[in-house]
């Protein structure tokens, strides 16, 4: 196994540094320098499933000298509550932590997210280091400063634009993953591929079984793209004025699907549905040829992703999908295709075209 360490910078914007996102193996030598010399606390924050991951890092950042905490928050998105980012408030206020003190989020986009949004709201604002361990995590999460939580109303509804001082994707903490998770993350995998680098696609194309394991030969070049993907829109609209929105693909309905689940559903696995609708929408709307709109089909398919949802549903993910963050006023708008990796905007369609697609999603 290669040591090879890839470096992906995510470019400054108007008053936030440039940053890296490195992916490679036993990456942990990097942390202290993203921590920085002014910190004298660094508070983990890690799920349940990671505890011993999480009590690792501690007991070696106290070693290194640091007030060292572990801040342990419930799995997935049971983590994303105003209570739980509350509980964290509180343990940082307990151990004194201050504004030259650094939080690191170790875990899966849910964590990632929760303390990216604790780092953005701590003393209205903290440096924070990010460790995903999930494909999600690492293509999509953990990359761009999209920090939140859920609220009963929906998905990422309250949150910040934080970026990380820095992003440490050990390929490593994939071999722990459930595949249902790590099929899950080949969803934005997907998705980059998708709105701007069909070379993922055809990769995963060429063995969609081995796409879905670390082990397979295309992991790391398939982690690697998609980061590209996303470094380069958000270095390019860090607060999502434009471009940032096509990073949305899949997402409109997807959200809606997981207020419906009641967030039991995982994140990819609802996106995975909603790309396919996206795709349906772009085709009925005179926009995607039917190559590329029955290639969302395949591939979802041939990876185990999800295509379908209840039909009987629609009408309350209509209502969910009104308060999507890309709507405004009563403007319904929807990232679509133009073609492969020309990623558009749909706004206001005609609501007998969106029942049309949800017609071929729903079941
Ligand atoms: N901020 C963004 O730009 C952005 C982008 C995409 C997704 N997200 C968010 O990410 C979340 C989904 O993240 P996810 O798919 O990584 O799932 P997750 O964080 O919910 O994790 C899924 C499960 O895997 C466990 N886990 C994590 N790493 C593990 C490992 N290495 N071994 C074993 N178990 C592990 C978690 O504890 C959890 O139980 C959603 O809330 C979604 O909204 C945010
Ligand atoms: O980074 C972005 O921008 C994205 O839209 C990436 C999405 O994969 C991600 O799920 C994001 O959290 C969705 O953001 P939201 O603003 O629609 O809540
Ligand atoms: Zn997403």
């Amino acid at each position: 196994m290669s040591d090879a360490v890839t470096r992906i910078q995510v470019g400054a914007t108007a008053g936030t540094d440039a940053y890296e996102v490195l992916v490679g193996r036993q990456l942990l030598g990097e942390l202290a320098g993203l921590i920085g010399e002014r910190a004298k606390r660094v508070a983990v924050i890690h799920p349940e499933a990671l505890a011993e991951t999480g009590e690792a890092l501690r007991a070696d950042l106290a070693g290194q000298g640091y007030e060292a905490v572990a801040i342990q928050v419930p799995n997935a998105e049971e983590a994303k509550t105003a209570e739980v980012a509350a509980y964290c408030w509180k343990a940082l206020g307990q151990c004194g932590f201050t504004r030259t003190d650094v939080i690191v989020g170790v875990g899966g986009g849910s964590t990632t997210d929760l303390a990216g949004f604790v780092a953005a709201t701590w003393l209205r604002g903290v440096r924070w280091v990010a460790i995903p361990t999930t494909v999600l995590a690492m293509v999509d999460a953990a990359v761009g400063g999209k920090t939140g939580i859920n609220t009963a109303e929906g998905k990422n509804l309250v949150g910040a634009f934080h970026p990380p001082a820095g992003v440490l994707c050990d390929l490593a903490a994939l071999d722990s993953l459930p595949v249902h998770d790590y099929v899950s993350g080949l969803a934005e995998v997907i998705k980059a591929g998708f709105i701007a680098d069909p070379a993922i696609l055809d990769l995963i194309e060429a063995d969609p079984e081995a796409a879905r394991t670390p082990a397979g030969p295309h992991t790391a070049e398939l982690i690697e793209r998609s980061i590209r993907v996303k470094a380069e829109v958000v270095s390019a609209d860090l607060k999502e004025s434009g471009l940032r929105e096509i990073l949305n693909y899949g997402h409109t309905l997807g959200h809606a699907i997981e207020k419906n689940e009641r967030y039991k559903w995982r994140h990819g696995a609802a996106v995975s549905v909603g790309m396919h609708f996206a795709a349906e929408l772009g085709r009925l709307a005179g926009r995607l040829d039917d190559a590329t709109a029955d290639r969302h089909r395949a591939i979802l398919e041939a990876v185990g992703l999800p295509l379908h949802y209840r039909y009987d549903q629609w009408p309350k993910l209509l209502e969910t999908m009104k308060v999507d963050k890309k709507s405004r006023g009563d403007l319904l708008r929807f990232i679509v295709l133009d073609g492969l990796a020309r990623p558009t905007v749909l706004e206001g369609p005609d609501p007998a075209v969106l029942l049309a697609a949800y017609g071929e999603v729903g079941q």
